[in-house]
């Protein structure tokens, strides 16, 4: 069994791919709210479960710091993502969140945070059904205690917590292949600062290219070009709303954002998330969006630079102006705003401008699943319209 404990959950099973008999939706009926274990999982004696408050300063350091040091890395240990802590206060306090779905472990002698795993709430649209789901991210264990197997027991205990709330459903990404996922996706990045990219090892000086013919090669206007282009506010929400609630439809899967979830996850945050608008000047109506997060990572193992500043594609909507043109003006703030890099998926409609801006695709892929809801067959990455941080 090379799965032994992803074998035992309610998920698609590789031995299933291709069983068109077996029905799309969930694959095990919700059980009674009684029957769901009342007690926290067992873990190991010199560990215990700790609900991690993310408000309160000090756990938020502690939940940053261990991120910071211990999560994920690329294939090449070059980078690691060095999720802010404003970002992480973003990404686990959305409407209507559960403080005990930000699940720890200590050990119990030293109280040194050696584990993690989150669950947020989020309704999730699977072809006409909106599902209530958990949306799961950051599990991460200490480097010092990998293939301990805590891994399953923190996930059976955020289901168990999930389960206590009466969902029995979750969506997660991974880069790593897991039974089984509902779409591939693939990385893509834009350079924006050449120099730095090639001087930590990530990309190459092109055969027959010299720095300053490259530096050129990514060179963006000094401003964005889309006239009534500016960015979100408050005013904007039901507008954006609107606009995004309709793009989002033409998916396979996709977010069911009411108006709460727009203001909590497009309205513009320093350092953690940015939002543009294309508004008629005649009209006054808003046509075009789109926004990116700010997710830094630390580089490893280079002596003249710490920290990459990348910037990743969220939502973006074309009603009136070309997606391209759109998404080259998202470019051209990125760099006014010192991004080196500008990444995104080819989810969505992303595969259209993805070369003709040049982007470059990525060695790593995303593998997005569901848990508890059988898909018939894997979707394509352009029936995807969901982004998970
Ligand atoms: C109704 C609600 C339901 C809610 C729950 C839904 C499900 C949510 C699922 C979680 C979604 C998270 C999404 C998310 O956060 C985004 S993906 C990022 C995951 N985190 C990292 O990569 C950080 C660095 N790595 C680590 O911290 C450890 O290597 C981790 C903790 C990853 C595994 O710790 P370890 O010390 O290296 O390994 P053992 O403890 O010995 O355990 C080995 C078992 O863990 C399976 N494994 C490995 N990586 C996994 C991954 N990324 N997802 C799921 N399973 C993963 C592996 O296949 C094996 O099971 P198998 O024997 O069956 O193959
Ligand atoms: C320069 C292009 O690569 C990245 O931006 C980057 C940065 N940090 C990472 C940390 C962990 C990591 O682990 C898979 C990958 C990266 C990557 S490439 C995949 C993310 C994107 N786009």
């Amino acid at each position: 069994t090379r799965h032994k404990f992803w074998e035992t959950q309610p998920v698609g099973q590789f031995k299933d791919i291709g069983d068109t008999n077996l029905p799309e939706g969930p694959i095990e009926p919700p059980t009674l709210l009684s029957e769901v274990k009342q007690e926290p999982y067992n873990l190991p004696n010199l560990y215990e479960w700790i609900n991690c408050d993310i408000s309160s300063e000090e756990m938020c350091n502690e939940v940053y710091s261990l991120l910071a040091n211990n999560y994920v890395e690329d294939d090449e240990n070059m980078f690691r993502f060095n999720y802010s802590k404003e970002f992480l206060r973003w990404a686990l306090q959305p409407p209507g969140y559960f403080r005990t779905w930000h699940i720890g472990v200590r050990v119990k002698s030293s109280k040194k945070l050696v584990a993690f795993i989150t669950g947020i709430p989020a309704k999730i649209r699977v072809r006409d059904e909106v599902v209530n789901m958990a949306e799961i991210n950051f599990l991460c264990v200490h480097k010092k205690l990998r293939s301990k197997r805590l891994a399953p027991v923190m996930i059976k205990e955020v289901t168990r917590r999930v389960h206590l709330e009466n969902i029995w459903q979750a969506a997660y990404t991974a880069g790593v292949v897991l039974p089984t996922p509902i779409a591939s996706c693939q990385y893509w990045h834009r350079t924006l600062n050449p120099k730095k990219l090639i001087d930590v090892g990530f990309s190459r000086l092109g055969a027959r290219m010299t720095m300053s013919r490259t530096i050129k090669l990514y060179k963006l206007p000094e401003s964005t070009v889309t006239p009534g282009f500016r960015k979100m506010e408050i005013h904007d929400v039901p507008a954006v709303t609107r606009l995004l609630r309709n793009y989002l439809s033409q998916f396979v899967v996709a977010p069911d954002f009411d108006e709460n979830d727009v203001e909590h996850w497009l309205l513009p945050e320093e350092n953690v998330v940015d939002s543009y608008l294309v508004e008629s000047s005649e009209t006054h109506e808003v046509t075009d969006f789109c926004s990116f997060y700010t997710l830094p990572s630390t580089i490893l193992g280079n002596p003249n630079y710490s920290t990459l500043k990348a910037a990743y594609s969220f939502y973006n909507v074309s009603t009136k102006t070309p997606l391209l043109q759109l998404m080259n003006d998202a470019l051209i703030v990125a760099k006014q705003r010192d991004y080196d890099v500008f990444n995104a998926l080819d989810v969505m409609e992303n595969d259209s401008f993805l070369k003709e801006l040049k982007f470059g695709p990525g060695d790593g892929k995303l593998h997005y699943y569901l848990y508890n809801y059988r898909i018939r067959q894997a979707l394509k990455p352009s029936e995807l319209g969901l982004v998970l941080l």
